[in-house]
């Protein structure tokens, strides 16, 4: 139902507060009821649902109730107060009798119908309704707290942000009753501070709260995650189709209407906590995918795609930094002869036990063996001058003939060995990667023209 006037709107949501907090305690009774006294006690809870549902009814009642003398406004208020009253202290009497223990409840239920009583007598004695007074009186019987709590099974991590310490406390209780691990916080500012520090599967955040309202609390959570990241569900006393839209425009994924209809409110937050679960377990997958893109098949250690992306990042850093690159280009000496006398699966078994001899020869983070292809090797070392390139190369080197890989056919040694190529680039703007294979490549085959099983270099640039 659309609101006929901003007053309206607030009129009617100060009414609605009490009234939902005394239908949500008294749903709360209703599915809490022992067996022994449940068909004693739930008729009693049912009409008073009954009649509260009917207030409800009148104030969603599409007049107008901005102006003029609010019994005029809302002739039949005290009937329908008064029948509820009954209700309660029916209810209440035979709580009393005999199920006090039962109930712990039943005092928050007359509370809030004080609290109803109280707000429609002082809108009553006015002479004309003004909205200041209906807020400022409402807000002066009712003091915002906050509260933390709640665990539960892993259902998900909810932060529910409202104003009012009623709200809190009654979404709190029925949420963790469902196994979620529940949060609340009374303010916008005191929810954003959370954020800085904790993750919620979901957050249902009041849209109008006095200090920062729901949407300067919303913007701000875009600010910095998206919807699919961290799910936000507004929930709004304002039943206006032009609320319901803003919400969505800024980036709610949903809403909820006060007073909530609690099993449609589990629907929606459920939904949310799904799709969240599965948004993050689609992006582990997609990680896990990229990571398995770069790892070579056969050797497990980085493949060609992550050599040319690295050496790229590396050489965009040193541009900027003005630092050295080496790169060692590393080639197994007669691997075709080994292939041909050994067979292709003892050539597979050499080319692992090499890879993990040349990875194992790297001790920083930063350095990257990647097989380069075929049998070829490739090393890259950033922030590496040649001279420290030249003693990582020979580790190489040595790494790989102390393997003792028979190799029957070889003209260098009985064992495989490998020839290495080592080159130094300082990049500057214009220069690319290629320079720096080119110049170490030419140092591989100064290698393998000196007799192989050795380490060529032609320097730096
Ligand atoms: N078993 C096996 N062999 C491979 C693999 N990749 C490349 N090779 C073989 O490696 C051999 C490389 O031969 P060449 O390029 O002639 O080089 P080489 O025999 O090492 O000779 P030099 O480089 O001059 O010492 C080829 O026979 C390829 O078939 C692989 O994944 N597994």
């Amino acid at each position: 139902m659309a609101d006929t006037h901003p007053c309206d709107a607030h009129i009617r949501h100060d009414l609605r507060t009490p009234l939902n907090h005394m239908i949500g305690y008294t749903e709360m009774l209703l599915d809490d009821l022992p067996p022994t006294c449940n068909d004693l006690l739930s008729p009693r809870l049912k009409t008073l649902l009954d009649d509260a549902y009917r207030m409800l009814e009148t104030i969603n009642r599409p007049a107008p109730m901005s102006s003029g003398h609010f019994d005029g406004l809302f002739p039949d208020w005290r009937a329908k107060m008064a029948l509820i009253e009954a209700d309660f202290n029916g209810l209440k009497s035979t709580i009393e009798n005999a199920w006090q223990e039962a109930c712990p409840d039943v005092e928050k239920i007359g509370s809030a119908i004080g609290n109803m009583r109280a707000l429609l007598e002082s809108l009553s004695a006015k002479p004309s309704i003004d909205l200041g007074d209906a807020r400022s009186q409402q807000n002066a019987r009712e003091t915002a707290t906050h509260a933390t709590g709640g665990s539960g099974h892993a259902g998900g991590h909810l932060l529910i942000v409202d104003d009012r310490q009623e709200n809190l406390e009654l979404m709190q209780r029925r949420l963790i009753r469902e196994g979620y691990r529940v949060t609340v916080s009374n303010s916008g500012r005191e929810a954003l501070d959370r954020l800085e520090s904790e993750q919620f599967d979901v957050i249902l955040l009041d849209w109008l709260m006095p200090d920062m309202s729901g949407t300067e609390v919303l913007a701000k959570i875009r600010s910095k995650s998206s919807a699919h990241e961290q799910p936000v569900i507004v929930v709004t006393a304002r039943h206006g189709s032009e609320t319901i839209v803003d919400a969505l425009t800024q980036g709610a994924n949903d809403y909820l209407a006060k007073p909530l209809d609690f099993p449609v409110a589990l629907a929606r937050i459920a939904t949310q906590v799904y799709l969240r679960r599965v948004t993050q377990q689609l992006a582990d997958a997609n990680r896990q995918l990229k990571q398995f893109s770069y790892i070579d098949g056969l050797t497990a250690i980085a493949n060609r795609r992550k050599f040319d992306e690295y050496l790229m990042t590396t050489w965009r850093r040193a541009q900027q930094e003005g630092a050295p690159v080496s790169l060692i280009l590393i080639d197994v000496d007669y691997f075709k002869r080994y292939n041909d006398s050994l067979g292709h699966e003892a050539g597979d078994h050499a080319l692992m036990r090499v890879a993990k001899a040349v990875s194992s020869s790297l001790y920083r983070v930063k350095d990257l063996a990647a097989r380069y292809g075929g049998e070829e090797f490739a090393v890259i070392l950033p922030e590496t001058e040649l001279a420290d390139a030249l003693s990582v190369a020979e580790r190489v080197r040595s790494a790989v003939m102390s393997l003792e890989l028979p190799h029957p056919d070889s003209t260098v040694m009985p064992v495989v060995t490998a020839s290495l190529g080592v080159g130094e680039w300082r990049p500057t703007a214009f220069c690319e990667p290629s320079a720096l294979i080119n110049l170490a490549d030419k140092g591989l085959y100064q290698a393998k023209a000196s007799g192989r099983n050795q380490v060529g270099t032609l320097g730096q640039n």
